[in-house]
């Protein structure tokens, strides 16, 4: 494979940006070898500056459900866009959207739009502190929430395959307000409210977790969380950034059937565009300034062009429930595949999925937690990353991460995708 310019490209890019990348599990740290720079995108597929061509399951880490290029998206970005780019004052756009969302996400009833998924969950936690006036709040080991610095603490994502899950440059005094509990684990999370009681604003979940590697739920954890904020006066925060308007048009909560008292959404709702939001109960979301008290603002919130592209989307999801079903399937036939595969070639495998999420783990323990996600090879998972760039799948470059479907990946593109594992898993096999 030629990979010269994506070479000289990164070469320059370390100058001039800190580590040569503007987000840092691009780099490719925890695969080994250099990032490939993408010029052009289209359908199920990437195409880098070298003119190689990948078949691809990050999707932009999400967003790009429907597949890249998507005519009715881009469409409706080239007609706002004659409106001009920014009005920095309120639009109608803002109003459909928040419309269509309170319609798709019913627990969601009053909702603010902001820039990305960092912005919404820094917001919703300050929120639900100036709701219960209340300091601490509880996350989960593995889960990532962006990088606020309440949530960069046992983070998940690239915090952990950077081997930061605590950053630097967070304060003793912030961290003291952040408790950990693991996934999963109703009754560590009971102890640390009995421990905290009448201190704990809000209780932060991925309800499926997606930045330790795929995680999901085990039955009646969810609603233990429920149950525990509505005894306590917690407000529980869903952070649906990944799986909102994903694994279904009204995200986990709609499939796993609990209602969380504020949503956090990203990727998705911007249709590829930078694009959070937050909202939930009118009650809660009333101390919004100017609302409320809890002051949060944005120059760029609410852009008519990214409004225009994430109301098209979700306008299609909305309509088109046939989508999801039809993404389940396609994940599902990847995912026996590869089980099949691993177990042909005698390889310690697992797969988690939901919808259209899955990480293959390298180990054969069942991953529920962060502690058992831990217990994967990540050495392995280097090796067949670069192998399956080799037969042209481009997956997510760090074991701790979830992979996604879009609805460009036909039945015959899972077919390849299938033989390009075994290929790749064999090729791990006789290079170990
Ligand atoms: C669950 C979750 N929350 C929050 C974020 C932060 O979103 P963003 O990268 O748009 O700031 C991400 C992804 O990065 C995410 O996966
Ligand atoms: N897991 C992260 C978001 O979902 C990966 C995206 C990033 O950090 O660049």
């Amino acid at each position: 494979m030629k990979t010269e310019k994506s070479h000289k490209l990164f070469e320059r890019a370390k100058n001039v940006i800190p580590g040569g990348v503007n987000s840092p599990v691009r780099a490719f740290r925890a695969v080994g070898g250099n990032p490939l720079f993408i010029k052009r995108a289209e359908g199920a597929y990437l195409i880098d500056e070298d003119d190689n061509k990948y078949i691809e399951l990050i999707n932009s880490w999400g967003p790009m459900i429907l597949g890249h290029a998507n005519t009715d998206i881009e469409n409706a970005v080239c007609e706002a866009v004659k409106d001009s780019l920014s009005f920095g004052a309120p639009g109608e756009r803002e109003v459909f959207m928040a419309e269509l969302i309170t319609t798709m996400i019913p627990s969601i009833e009053k909702v603010r739009m902001v820039s990305s998924g960092t912005e919404a969950t820094m917001a919703a936690v300050r929120l639900a502190r100036g709701y219960t006036n209340r300091a601490k709040i509880i996350k989960f080991e593995g889960c990532y929430h962006g990088h606020g610095d309440s949530f960069l603490i046992a983070a998940g994502s690239g915090a952990i395959t950077l081997g930061v899950p605590d950053s630097p440059g967070v304060t003793q005094g912030v961290a003291n307000d952040t408790l950990t509990a693991p996934f999963n684990n109703l009754k560590a999370v009971q102890d640390l409210a009995a421990a905290n009681k009448g201190q704990i604003a809000a209780i932060i979940i991925e309800p499926v977790a997606g930045n330790m590697g795929l995680v999901v739920p085990e039955t009646g954890f969810l609603q233990g969380l429920r149950t525990l904020c509505d005894n306590e006066g917690i407000v529980l925060i869903f952070d649906e950034v990944m799986t909102g308007f994903r694994l279904s048009k009204g995200g986990a909560q709609q499939i796993l059937n609990v209602k969380p008292d504020i949503t956090t959404l990203g990727k998705i709702i911007g249709g590829g565009m930078p694009v959070g939001a937050y909202g939930g109960k009118k009650e809660i979301m009333d101390f919004v300034s100017p609302a409320g008290p809890v002051y949060q603002a944005g120059t760029l919130s609410g852009n008519p062009v990214a409004m225009a592209a994430g109301l098209a989307m979700l306008n299609y999801l909305n309509t088109h429930p046939e989508v999801y079903t039809h993404l389940e399937n396609i994940t599902a036939r990847i995912c026996e595949g590869f089980e099949k595969n691993l177990k042909e070639l005698g390889i310690k495998g697992t797969v988690n999925k939901i919808g259209s999420m899955f990480t293959l783990f390298f180990t054969d323990q069942k991953v529920k937690d962060f502690e058992t996600a831990k217990t994967s090879d990540t050495a392995l998972f280097g090796r067949y990353f670069r192998a399956m760039l080799e037969e042209g799948v481009y997956l997510a470059p760090s074991q701790y991460e979830s992979l996604f479907i879009s609805t460009a990946i036909t039945e015959e593109l899972a077919e390849k995708i299938v033989n390009a594992n075994y290929k790749a898993l064999k090729a791990v096999l006789q290079n170990a």
